[in-house]
């Protein structure tokens, strides 16, 4: 067998999924991608899914993009890129906060921009401070030095505009804060082996005994609506491909109940397609009151038919949702747990259920980076080039990076589907199917026994 180099390798990986994306617009009738465009793709608006074959290219393309970067490298320097990297996220903070890509975005000429001085006169920002930290997250795509001193927004800094998704993620805070810690929950002389929620590097951070649900609603209520805002732009961003790719007619007249679902942001999303089936939102007091809410004004006809309940309900206590009609839900609710906390709550599903109900596991599955993904009935499930991980190395970033935040603030992890099914088989179920669709989540079917 002739052998191929890992450059040529990635090289060619590269130029056919660079390849397929150009079809793939052109097919669909869609205009090219640039970076300096002041207007969205319509594949950057979440409403917009991409072909599968779109999905996948791209994940391919940017899979092989960073190994090529990891091959051709200066070892060295990709460390100081990442050690440093903490800058570009103050950064972005501090041109959200300050309000420069609406400014940016006000300018005469959106695709001039304004100038240093122009943007202190209207942001109150020193301009040779700003200079510096515009021409570092220019340097990351962010923005388009357009003359020298003179900045204008890219399309990727669109995300960041007043009320987006993108905003929303940035303006939740306490992220540095807590990473900061993680050494010193991970070296704790009494904490190392702990699997307690209460025993993390948020506790160290944020001096408190408190888990950080109950420190945050009692003491943090500002700082909570950020997360559950960041929580509902996570779930706006990534759910569409989860809606359009999984079989939800399948349900279609049961009961869903999304357990812990806090704003009720995969209930409000799930309504309108499943015109038969009543839901039932749970969680803890306050994110209850901000269902309530959301389910009143965005869904009015649902909720004065009936079809719609909101309930009080902790997942240690016994499940007051009970019936095989019933499909219960936990989006982004298992990853917050250790294994042991993680079993009870399915446990609860599961005796509330009893035989034959279904329980929908949505998180980020972890898949290891050396070995070829498990069988899905899913379209994207290519075979895997050459030297590229069977994660895709940085299209999975979010799920470890998310993995890493929860071990962080919750003791908690994403897992593999290894790692589900064994929470899942302990909990008195088996894992029917694990669904990967176009969305960084994945859906894992489970079924009570
Ligand atoms: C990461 S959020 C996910 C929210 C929602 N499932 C979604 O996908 O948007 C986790 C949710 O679990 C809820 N939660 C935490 N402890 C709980 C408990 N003991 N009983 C019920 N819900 C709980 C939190 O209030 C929060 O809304």
């Amino acid at each position: 067998m002739a052998s191929i180099s890992e450059l040529d390798s990635l090289q060619n990986t590269f130029n056919a999924a660079i390849d397929t994306i150009r079809e793939e617009l052109k097919a669909n009738g869609l205009p090219e991608l640039s970076t300096l465009s002041t207007v969205p793709h319509p594949y950057d608006e979440g409403s917009k899914l991409p072909s599968t074959k779109f999905y996948r290219a791209r994940d391919t393309a940017i899979a092989a993009l960073t190994r090529l970067d990891a091959l051709i490298q200066d070892p060295y320097k990709r460390i100081n890129q990442v050690v440093y990297g903490v800058y570009e996220t103050a950064a972005l903070d501090v041109a959200v906060k300050t309000g420069v890509v609406d400014a940016l975005l006000e300018a005469p000429d959106v695709s001039r921009g304004l100038s240093l001085a122009e943007l202190q006169s209207k942001l109150d920002v020193d301009a040779a401070k700003l200079a510096i930290l515009l021409r570092l997250l220019a340097s990351k795509g962010w923005f388009h030095e357009t003359s020298e001193g003179v900045f204008a927004v890219t399309r990727p800094s669109l995300q960041l505009r007043n009320g987006s998704n993108g905003w929303k993620t940035v303006l939740t805070p306490g992220k540095p804060k807590v990473a900061d810690s993680l050494y010193d929950m991970i070296t704790h002389p009494q904490w190392k082996y702990s699997q307690n929620s209460k025993e993390t590097a948020y506790q160290l951070a944020h001096n408190t005994d408190l888990i950080m649900f109950e420190h945050l609603y009692k003491y943090n209520a500002d700082t909570a609506k950020l997360f559950a805002n960041s929580i509902k732009a996570l779930g706006d961003e990534l759910t569409p491909g989860i809606l359009e790719d999984f079989p939800w007619s399948n349900f279609e007249g049961r009961t869903i109940v999304d357990c812990g679902g806090g704003q009720g942001s995969m209930t409000l999303l799930l309504v309108p397609r499943l015109k038969e089936t009543k839901f039932v939102i749970q969680d803890l007091a306050g994110p209850i009151e901000l269902a309530k809410k959301n389910v009143e004004v965005m869904l009015p006809e649902a909720w004065k038919a009936g079809r719609i309940t909101l309930e009080e309900h902790d997942f240690f206590t016994p499940q007051t949702q009970t019936g095989s009609d019933k499909v219960f839900i936990f989006r982004w609710v298992l990853h917050d747990w250790p294994d042991d906390e993680a079993v009870k709550i399915l446990s609860g599903a599961a005796k509330g259920g009893g035989k034959g109900a279904r329980v929908l596991i949505i998180e980020f599955v972890v898949i290891p980076g050396t070995v070829k993904p498990v069988e899905s009935q899913t379209p994207l499930d290519d075979a895997l080039p050459p030297y590229i991980p069977a994660d895709y190395g940085q299209v999975s970033t979010i799920a470890h990076d998310m993995g890493a935040h929860m071990l962080a603030i919750l003791n908690a992890r994403e897992r593999t589907l290894a790692e589900y099914e064994s929470l899942v088989n302990r909990a008195g179920m088996k894992v029917v199917k694990l669904w990967n669709m176009r969305s960084s989540l994945s859906v894992i079917e489970v079924e009570v026994l």
